[in-house]
């Protein structure tokens, strides 16, 4: 305990030091009770667009501050990208240990990690069929490291060792286990911590709102931002953000914000898979954002498809690597499923005229006219994503019941928890899908049978207010 709030103190004085301004409002706070590190939390009332600190640029922890960027050529910089960039510079501060001007920040960041990188192969078999598994990306950051960043640090050895004779030695131990778990912990820092910094004068393109190209977003130079990423982060509750100025970044209050609430920074709009992925936690209040994944290679084993709408449908550009269904309240098929994987299916059962028709016309079936066969086929899609998860809802909500939420025990019960709530988050969305699809083949049934018995006996069935709600 008092490591930590020693540390806490030690960041925030080094921090005033480096010319940061921090509200007497807000206060840097333990919440490891609560399972969640530290946060910030008011300590007075906040009125809404309230200054809650002002961090000077030159105290961001980013390639620009770094002695490093002096030394190292920018094409080098370059040739890494913003990623891997921050990683070699947060490694060489790092390194550094307390020469380096963030040492102080650095005793405040984590070392372990609950992101599904550092899962263990039992604890990531909890995640069953759910397609984070693949998102993980651990081989391809190995490869980034091992081809691209090892290189440059043996290059620049020198620098990246300076003043150590055994420079040479040491960039060449950095492909050691515990040096390339620093730079997956580096990575994993950036992924959960950094933020995307706008330079003072704005290289990019922004459209008539102000906002910037998608690509350009994603090139902006990544910055570590020593406080603003104290803040967590809750689905419901966001109430301050990050706004770039030429020489500070400021953290406002969006809303007011109540003496001993917490503040929360905005995370996004995450299913609780990347949740786990990014931040290594989860919330149900995640469960809105939820997503599962059907890959295509399921849709093609159930639905066979010729080579010449394929071709069409790619043309369209309707084929993809997977569909997503995605949470609605409430639950609807036009708001959750792909309308992608509809027009997909519903291309591939039309009769061969109508779809020479429809590609004549350069058109696809509409997706909000989901016909029953369509809904029958993408029911058998998604019973067969069911089917791929170990497990079933049932088993998953028993489970939920006979061992609840962990609170402050063990990191493997906790990480099988959390796996537990993520699959059953994305089982819940399957269920309600083909329950929804059902519902829709029950009716056209109906409305098939009803339509018979009109035409057998050549009059109206139905009551009137009946047909009217056909209508
Ligand atoms: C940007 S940091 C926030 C500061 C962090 N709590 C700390 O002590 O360093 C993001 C990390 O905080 C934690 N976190 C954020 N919001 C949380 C929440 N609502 N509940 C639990 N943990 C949370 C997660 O571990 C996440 O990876």
């Amino acid at each position: 305990m008092k490591d930590f709030d020693g540390a806490s103190l030690a960041f925030l004085a080094w921090l005033q030091r480096s010319g940061a301004e921090i509200s007497p409002k807000v206060k840097l706070e333990d919440l490891r009770d609560a399972q969640a590190g530290r946060g910030v939390v008011a300590t007075q009332d906040i009125t809404e667009y309230e200054v809650l600190f002002r961090i000077p640029r030159s105290a961001i922890l980013s390639v620009e501050n770094s002695i490093l960027s002096t030394e190292i050529p920018a094409s080098t910089f370059e040739m890494l990208g913003p990623w891997l960039s921050l990683i070699l510079v947060m490694l060489y501060e790092y390194t550094n240990g307390p020469a380096s001007n963030w040492a102080p920040y650095f005793s405040v960041l984590p070392t372990e990690f609950n992101t599904l990188m550092f899962w263990s192969d039992d604890e990531l078999a909890e995640l069953q069929a759910s397609a984070v598994v693949n998102k993980i990306g651990k081989e391809a950051a190995d490869e980034a490291f091992t081809e691209q960043l090892l290189p440059v640090i043996k290059e620049f050895a020198n620098i990246f060792f300076a003043g150590d004779v055994r420079a040479k030695q040491r960039a060449g131990e950095m492909r050691d286990e515990r040096n390339m778990s620093l730079m997956h912990k580096m990575g994993s820092l950036i992924m959960a911590y950094a933020f995307d910094v706008e330079p003072a004068t704005p290289r990019k393109d922004v459209d008539d709102e102000g906002f910037a190209e998608e690509e350009e977003d994603e090139a902006l130079p990544k910055g570590m931002v020593p406080l603003a990423d104290m803040l967590n982060a809750d689905a419901d509750r966001n109430n301050a953000r990050l706004f770039y100025e030429d020489s500070h970044l400021d953290m406002k209050a969006l809303k007011t914000i109540r003496a001993g609430e917490e503040i929360f920074n905005d995370y996004g709009a995450l299913p609780r898979s990347d949740l786990l992925r990014r931040y290594g936690y989860a919330t149900d209040n995640y469960a809105q954002y939820d997503v599962v994944e059907i890959p295509m290679e399921l849709v093609t084993e159930i639905l066979t498809v010729d080579e010449e709408r394929m071709a069409y449908l790619d043309e369209q550009e309707i084929v993809d690597t997977g569909y997503d269904i995605t949470a609605s309240s409430p639950f609807t098929i036009q708001e959750s499923l792909s309308p992608e994987l509809i027009i997909f299916v519903e291309t591939s059962l039309l009769p061969s005229e109508e779809f020479e028709r429809l590609k004549r016309k350069g058109k696809l079936p509409k997706p909000e006219k989901i016909t029953s066969k369509g809904a029958e086929t993408v029911l058998k899609i998604v019973q067969a994503r069911i089917a791929q998860y170990a497990t079933t809802l049932g088993q998953d909500l028993q489970a939920n019941t006979e061992n609840p939420q962990p609170g402050n025990v063990r990191v493997k019960e906790c990480r099988f928890a959390m796996a537990r709530e993520l699959r059953i988050g994305e089982k819940h969305l399957l269920k309600q899908t083909a329950d929804a699809l059902a519902e829709i083949i029950a009716r056209d049934g109906n409305s098939t049978k009803r339509q018979r018995a009109i035409d057998d006996e050549g009059d109206v069935e139905m009551g009137g207010v009946e047909k009217k709600q056909r209508a």
